[in-house]
């Protein structure tokens, strides 16, 4: 047994094995039984479960066909890094640009298969330099780019200094992988042996048991964090037409009316489609709901970033226009009710006229509440409403 390092390659080998094991039956049940982020859950299972099946052919060797003992180790181990590489573009919620999914099956692939195609091609004998050198190497390149995918995704949400500390154990793994690789060339000679009794090789097992936890450890942060913002987003947002729900707004205005009392200004515009009922009765509600997604459509770019629009129910929306007053939300108004005017709405061949009715109200000092001004916007949509329909209307 090597002095210091407390244990038997092959004691090290099981244990490995088993944690790998049993991240990858966690794994499952995370995405079979509790469906969370299944596609994220399921890359890692299979992640996990890869490299358990490599490090069993591995301890099967002598006790099984080369082919299996060897190749099949190496391939199995390299399919592992694939799979991770796979996952990470997964990891992206869809809405930001950080990784491109369409990049990541080329590349893994045309690491893993080559790799493969190679390590079959050359005879297990010797001191394996090359084999060596092609395992560590593609190894080597896909932890690099699930690195740098990993990374850029958590840069587009995080801090620089989180997303570097989270992403940090893969670039820590494609260090380890560079060490047998630098190795061989250094030292063609000495092969890089998982089941050698040697400091150099315990210590790298020892520390890609404790990265491979870290890295597991680290994933089920990212997925559960990601399912916490996901939760956080779908509870405030409409579930039809993505927009702000009542309650998201409602939240919105009332901070926006705590700014008030230090002087800055904010308006509210009330919208209410019209002779809403007629287009449900004529054309069916699957209709009603589409007319409902183009509205938003037509009045999404009516507004600034800072704006925010929100479905109050129904066919009822609210924008609220911070740093606002009566005249320009008016003028904004005007210009959703306009282009609302001027857009078309197409059901099954059938062409229907959208319009609006829109109240305008700024918020005063003497609002002692927010309903004060929406109260106030109300107003001035119903009298839309009452002066014929199509109009916008200051209250
Ligand atoms: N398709 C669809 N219809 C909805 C939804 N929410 C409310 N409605 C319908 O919107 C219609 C609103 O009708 P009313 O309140 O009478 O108003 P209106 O027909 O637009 O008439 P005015 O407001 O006076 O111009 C009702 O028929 C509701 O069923 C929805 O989410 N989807």
């Amino acid at each position: 047994m090597s002095a210091g390092l407390g244990t038997d390659p092959l004691t090290l080998l099981a244990a490995t094995m088993l944690l790998y094991f049993v991240a990858c039956v966690a794994w499952l049940l995370l995405a079979m039984a509790a469906r969370v982020a299944p596609r994220v859950s399921l890359g890692l299972a299979l992640a996990n479960g890869l490299l358990t099946a490599a490090l069993a052919c591995l301890s099967l060797r002598g006790q099984t066909s080369v082919w299996l003992a060897f190749w099949g180790a190496d391939v199995l181990a390299l399919a592992t890094l694939a799979s991770l590489r796979l996952v990470m573009p997964a990891l992206s919620d869809g809405r930001d640009q950080a990784s491109n999914p369409a990049l990541a099956w080329p590349s893994a692939l045309g690491l893993l298969l080559p790799a493969a195609l190679a390590l079959a091609w050359l005879p297990y004998e010797g001191d394996m330099r090359w084999q060596t050198r092609i395992v560590f190497g593609s190894g080597l390149a896909l932890t690099l780019l699930a690195a740098v995918d990993a990374w850029r995704q958590l840069r587009a949400r995080l801090s620089l200094r989180l997303a570097s500390q989270l992403a940090a154990p893969l670039f820590v793994i494609a260090l380890l992988l560079l060490l047998p690789l630098v190795n061989s060339l250094i030292r063609p000679t000495v092969a890089f042996d998982l089941l050698r009794n040697s400091e150099f090789q315990l210590a790298w097992g020892w520390a890609m048991l404790g990265l491979g936890l870290l890295i597991n450890a680290t994933m089920a942060l990212l997925v559960l964090a990601r399912v916490v913002l996901d939760i956080q987003r779908l509870t405030r947002l409409d579930p039809l037409t993505a927009v702000l729900n009542r309650r998201a707004l409602s939240e919105a205005i009332d901070d926006e009316h705590l700014r008030l009392q230090r002087g800055k200004p904010y308006a509210l515009v009330m919208i209410d489609m019209d002779h809403f009922k007629q287009l449900n009765d004529n054309l069916g509600h699957a209709a009603g709901d589409a007319a409902l997604l183009r509205a938003v459509q037509v009045l999404s770019p009516c507004v600034r970033d800072v704006d925010r629009l929100g479905r109050l129910g129904g066919e009822e929306f609210c924008v609220l226009l911070p740093l606002t007053d009566l005249a320009g939300a008016a003028l904004v108004a005007e210009r959703m009710r306009h282009n609302m005017e001027a857009s078309s709405f197409e059901w099954q061949g059938k062409t229907w006229p959208l319009t609006a009715s829109f109240g305008v109200a700024e918020a005063l000092p003497e609002d002692v509440s927010a309903d004060a001004v929406l109260r106030r916007a109300d107003k001035g949509m119903y009298r839309a409403k009452a002066q014929g329909r199509n109009l916008v209307q200051e209250a």
